[in-house]
């Protein structure tokens, strides 16, 4: 059969990921970053990958029997939009964003694990499935969980965090390029004026895309960065298989609680 332009899908195998029918539990972790998604093998059991085509890399394993997928996103907002509306047709039922952000308010160190609970809608790709005065809104039950999951894995208490989700990593996030510096600062005081917590590039469109396909929604994220202390951490490799433990003990935790 040829395949369609308005739905290409052909055989239930999508157009973007490197999957098809059966291949995918019901609950599917998502970082940004490919590399994550081989960091999996370290938190999951009996974890394989089913493949990549471009930024999609998507493996599958266990936790505590319990089967959980891994897919990347990419970075921002298309990709993301992808990913999630694949993965909702492939049966996937629940997503956790399990990604990287720069944290803005002091009492955010580097290395600080954060449970969203909202995410600022500044993404293109998100309004095409909700109006952007629509908040996007985590779905309580994953975050409890990984609020519950996250003590076990952070000697420091997680953050509940409301996050801007901006298209922009450079002056978006209020870089200060060369012969851009006026316009990055006053963007990173209009990003302080919105009183988030910090600034990652995917959650909104997870938490939005995500719950127009009618599916549970969540993202944890690790603060890569401090704004207000100008820090990075270098040594990122801990605190992401630590927010992957947690993100994984949730998935199996929320796939004994159905319902949304
Ligand atoms: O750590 P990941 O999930 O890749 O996400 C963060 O890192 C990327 C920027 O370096 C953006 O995608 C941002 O949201
Ligand atoms: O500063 C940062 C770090 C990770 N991800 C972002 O979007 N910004």
């Amino acid at each position: 059969m040829a395949r369609s332009a308005a739905d290409p899908w052909l055989d239930g195998r999508p157009p973007h990921l490197p999957c098809g029918p059966g291949d995918l539990p019901e609950v599917c972790l998502l970082p940004g970053d490919p590399a994550r998604v081989d960091r999996a093998a370290q938190v999951l059991d009996d974890f394989r990958v089913l493949g990549q085509n471009r930024e999609f890399r998507v493996g599958v394993g266990t936790c505590g029997g319990v089967p959980v997928a891994v897919c990347s996103t990419g970075i921002g907002g298309p990709s993301t939009e992808i990913a999630v509306v694949e993965l909702a047709r492939l049966g996937v039922r629940t997503v956790i964003r399990t990604g990287g952000m720069g944290a803005l308010g002091a009492h955010i160190e580097p290395g600080d694990l954060c449970v969203v609970t909202e995410a600022e809608r500044e993404g293109g790709a998100a309004r095409h499935y909700a109006d952007p005065e629509i908040p996007a809104l985590a779905t309580t039950t994953v975050s409890e969980a990984l609020l519950a999951a996250a003590p076990a894995h952070f000697r420091r208490p997680a953050h509940r965090i409301r996050v801007l989700s901006c298209d922009s990593y450079y002056v978006g996030e209020g870089r200060p390029l060369d012969r851009m510096e006026e316009r990055a600062a006053r963007r990173l005081a209009e990003i302080e004026a919105m009183g988030v917590d910090a600034m990652d590039m995917e959650c909104e469109t997870v938490l939005a895309v995500g719950a127009a396909m009618g599916l549970r929604v969540g993202a944890v994220l690790v603060a890569h960065a401090s704004r207000a202390s100008d820090s990075w951490l270098e040594d990122y490799e801990p605190a992401q298989l630590a927010m992957l433990r947690v993100a994984a003990a949730a998935a199996r935790d929320l796939t004994d609680t159905p319902g949304v």
